[in-house]
């Protein structure tokens, strides 16, 4: 019954939960060939439901095995199917195994029949009074009967969709249990090896009865529709991610591999039918994703591309499935591309139609063969790759993502003495054997190294693991689907399944998002335009070229340029002085950086330098030790020798006593003499200098000293650019030296002029005051008034004076108007006020006499120092020249 158990939630802790503790793995490996192991039969596991309840399902059902089996043999179908497919159903009976020719049974349905099986419903039904010889069989077997004489109802477990899994996982284990076939149920009955406990456990029920935990266990009732969901679903977002992505079908022959990864497609249609495999689901998901994805993301001009291939490993031999004619393809390696196959033919696709297309004129040209345990046997690996390429543009970048998404039905696992293979298919089956084989070792040897073992992941011993080796322990996030039948005529198959993927569950990948930073070389070299834009609008519009105190009055310097013109010059110049410094600069930077990497080993050997004389300052302390003991020894020597001569010491005893002492000092000695610290430090000094040698040898012979040398004439060039820019400036400075010359001596004369005016208005006004006793007062007012005004506007010696000026100068400016109010102010008859306000003005004249001379001094100064950088520059030219 669907709803018998609830969904169990998933314990994170319980994914890297080992088998539960009460039971012995191990031990069976070696029970696995001996019946005499097996335990008797036990009491049914499952629930045992209402009879009348079973008959009436399975009545409704319409579902009668035994009639079935008889009718149709092994495949026996409650509801016929309209679908393409050629002979499943009409394929011969598993005794017929060798019968069939690989190549021969192409088949267009992309997997079995359901016939064998009560799916569609979710309890399977069973019917009371099975044959007693099956029963036997199983007991003589060893394994547990379980469900045997009654209908039994096996428990639904829900999958939990859990898209957060692969946040923090790189590998994904999932167990799914597939129905019991027709041949299994007449072969062996319904007997059970394993016993689902939950979503993520389950029991198989061999000697020793061992529990195991995965991180999903599909019970034989879940649809294709769900393990999509649950497994494929993720995988396609994890593509559009940018993450590898891999799918392995992995289970013995006959267990659902081919079923789960490419199920039955009503090509019809070419409509995704419920029974439909995981691989067109996945296409299904993935072009509505990026139909989304290239919707929502217009503006980024975001875009996909996938180009699918198709191949199959047979008998070691690469085959092209969608250009037949291409065998025996070989494998290679690119630091790039990583491994490939060489020559394999990849198609674009857009829709999941192109890709049901690829899919069934592959799986057309696939090896196929009749087995005991499976009619249409693949019997080859195949792997349907699709690489996704997206591209968009963001924050002015190109960004290129591209991730390969393989999907690996592997050949069945067989064991060959069950298998009753013989000849071609031996060979076959030898070698299916093999390349599993290696997959596990690689596997193991992954488990090693994820403990931090470190061991040699012998990828390159099959094709398969070599094609795949990403998948294994590399840059992808995997998903093994292990392939399980329940059936006890299974168990030893089963249980070495449920161990491969309990291993593979360990293996410990490296996934990461593949972008392609390649365009961003060109993004940056478009903002550097940009800036360089930028700069030099800004250096337009805000006349950055020019120093800051250049003065207007190079204006006549430059005649017959417009001052725009000017700036364009300017901005030119500076532009090409910047662009050679920048470059200049990025030279320089590279032989900092290569210099900084030649320091960082240099200080590396000077730590271990460092470690070693550490270690000689030990030895050291050590040898004193032992020289003070050895010095005890002389003294305790002496004093023998002394009591010797007394007499009071026997001569034997002497002799033995120094023989002791003796012996003792040797054994002090020699491990002074095996690693005396003269020899360790002259061995150190050798080391040093064979690196210093090495070092110098490189310097000349790797061009490290032409490199030095080609950086330092770069550098002098610049210097010598900058002393030429600077040259130019003082000359401009020059120049408006003289300018403050003239203009200097300009101020003198008109001090000058106005100390005479000054003087001459004094008599006038001592003139006038004199004048005015025998005039009218008002009249001599007027006729002061308009003299004054008289003077100022014709022209006159105040004009004159006026031509001095430059009108874009401020402080002549300034000076002329106060000096026009103070001469007009004097005329206007403010004798004494005035007279002390032109005298300040005098003054004001005379500190700007001083700043001036200042000025010019500073100037000069600079010219001097520009010169005198200038003769350096010129001597360093004629060194290097
Ligand atoms: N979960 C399932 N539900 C219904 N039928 C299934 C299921 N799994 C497998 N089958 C049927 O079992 C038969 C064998 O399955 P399939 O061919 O997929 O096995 P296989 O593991 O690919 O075998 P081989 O390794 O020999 O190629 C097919 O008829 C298939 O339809």
């Amino acid at each position: 019954m669907s709803s018998s158990k609830p969904t169990i939630a998933r314990n994170p802790h319980s994914r890297n939960q080992q088998e539960e503790p009460s039971t012995k793995e191990n031990e069976f490996e070696t029970s696995l060939n001996s019946s005499a192991h097996f335990p008797p039969p036990r009491t049914p596991l499952n629930s045992i439901p209402d009879p009348t309840q079973c008959h009436k399902e399975t009545h409704e059902s319409g579902f009668d095995s035994k009639l079935e089996t008889t009718r149709s043999g092994r495949f026996s179908t409650g509801t016929p199917r309209v679908l393409i497919r050629h002979g499943k159903a009409a394929q011969s009976e598993p005794n017929s195994a060798h019968s069939t020719p690989a190549r021969s049974a192409s088949r267009n349905s992309l997997g079995g029949a359901l016939g064998g099986y009560a799916t569609g419903t979710r309890s399977l039904q069973f019917n009371k009074g099975k044959d007693v010889s099956f029963l036997s069989s199983r007991v003589s077997r060893g394994i547990s009967v379980s469900n045997s004489d009654f209908s039994v109802e096996i428990p639904h477990f829900e999958l939990d969709e859990d898209p957060s899994f692969w946040k923090d996982h790189n590998v994904q284990v999932l167990i799914r249990i597939r129905p019991l076939s027709n041949i299994e149920k007449v072969s062996q009955g319904y007997g059970r090896c394993l016993k689902q406990e939950s979503g993520h456990t389950l029991l198989w029920l061999g000697h020793p009865e061992t529990r195991f935990t995965f991180d999903h266990v599909s019970c034989e009732t879940i649809s294709q529709e769900k393990l999509f969901k649950v497994a494929g679903l993720p995988m396609v977002e994890n593509c559009i991610s940018g993450y590898n992505s891999c799918m392995f079908a992995y289970g013995q022959t006959g267990s659902g591999k081919t079923y789960t990864m490419m199920g039955e497609i009503n090509q019809a249609e070419c409509k995704l039918s419920a029974d439909c495999g995981i691989t067109p689901r996945i296409f299904e998901y993935l072009f509505s994703r990026i139909r989304m994805e290239e919707e929502s993301r217009r503006d980024e001009k975001l875009r996909f591309s996938c180009k699918c291939s198709f191949l199959e490993i047979y008998n070691e031999q690469i085959t092209d499935l969608l250009e037949p004619s291409s065998t025996n393809l070989q494998l290679r390696e690119d630091l790039n591309k990583g491994v490939y196959v060489e020559n394999l033919t990849e198609y674009n696709v857009r829709t999941v139609n192109d890709v049901i297309k690829l899919l069934q004129q592959g799986a057309a040209n696939r090896k196929m063969a009749a087995t005991y345990m499976n009619s249409e046997s693949s019997r080859s690996h195949s792997v349907f790759t699709c690489v996704i390429e997206s591209w968009w543009e963001k924050d002015s970048m190109n960004h290129f993502r591209f991730a390969r998404l393989n999907l690996v039905d592997l050949a069945g696992s067989e064991r060959q003495k069950s298998s009753g293979a013989e000849g071609d298919r031996l060979k076959e089956a030898a070698n299916i054997n093999k390349s599993l084989s290696t997959l596990g070792l690689v596997i193991m040897s992954l488990v090693d190294l994820a403990h931090g073992k470190h061991k040699h992941v012998p990828y390159r011993d099959s094709r398969l693991t070599f094609l795949l080796q990403d998948s294994l322990g590399g840059n992808s996030k995997t998903t093994i689907i292990a392939n399980v039948s329940p059936s006890t005529c299974s168990a030893h198959e089963t249980l070495s399944t449920l161990k491969f993927a309990q291993r593979a569950k360990l293996i410990q990948n490296n996934a990461k998002v593949n972008e392609d930073a390649s365009g961003d070389v060109g993004a940056l070299q478009k903002q550097i335009q940009q800036l360089k834009d930028q700069l030099s609008f800004l250096m337009k519009h805000h006349d950055l070229s020019r120093p800051l105190c250049m003065p207007s009055s190079e204006g006549p310097k430059l005649a017959g340029q417009s001052s725009e013109d000017r700036r364009i010059i300017d901005n030119q110049s500076m532009l090409s002085i910047e662009n050679k410094k920048v470059k200049c600069m990025e030279a320089i930077l590279a032989g900092a950086l290569r210099r900084e990497k030649l320091a960082e080993t240099a200080f590396q050997k000077l730590e271990n330098e460092m470690e070693h004389v550490d270690q000689l300052i030990c030895q050291k302390k050590e040898d004193v030790q032992h020289t003070k003991l050895i010095l005890r020894f002389r003294d305790e020597k002496i004093k023998q020798l002394e009591s010797l001569i007394d007499g009071s010491l026997p001569a034997d005893h002497y002799l033995m006593e120094e023989n002791k002492a003796l012996k003792e000092e040797i054994q002090l000695l020699q491990p002074r003499l095996d690693k005396s610290p003269e020899l360790t430090r002259f061995a150190l000094e050798n080391i040093r200098l064979l690196e210093q040698l090495q070092l110098f040898q490189s310097f000349y012979e790797q061009g490290e000293r032409e490199m030095l040398l080609g950086e330092i004439s770069e550098l002098r060039d610049q210097l010598l650019v900058e002393l030429e820019r600077n040259l130019k400036f003082s000359s401009r400075y020059e120049s408006q030296d003289n300018d403050t010359v003239r203009e200097f001596e300009d101020c003198r004369t008109m001090n000058s002029k106005l100390m005479r005016e000054v003087d001459e208005l004094l008599e006038l006004k001592t003139n006038h005051d004199t004048d005015s006793l025998s005039k009218d007062p008002e009249e001599t007012r007027q006729i002061d008034i308009c003299s004054s005004v008289e003077m100022i506007s014709d022209g006159s010696e105040w004009g004159d004076e006026m031509t001095f000026f430059t009108p874009t100068d401020d402080i002549s400016l300034q000076n002329k108007n106060n000096l026009r109010t103070s001469a007009a102010s004097i005329q206007s008859g403010n004798t004494q006020a005035e007279l002390m306000e032109a005298r300040l003005l005098i003054q004001a004249m005379e500190s700007e006499q001083v700043r001036l001379i200042e000025e010019l001094q500073l100037m000069q100064e600079h010219n001097n120092m520009y010169n005198e950088l200038f003769k350096e520059g010129q001597q360093i030219k004629r060194i290097s020249a």
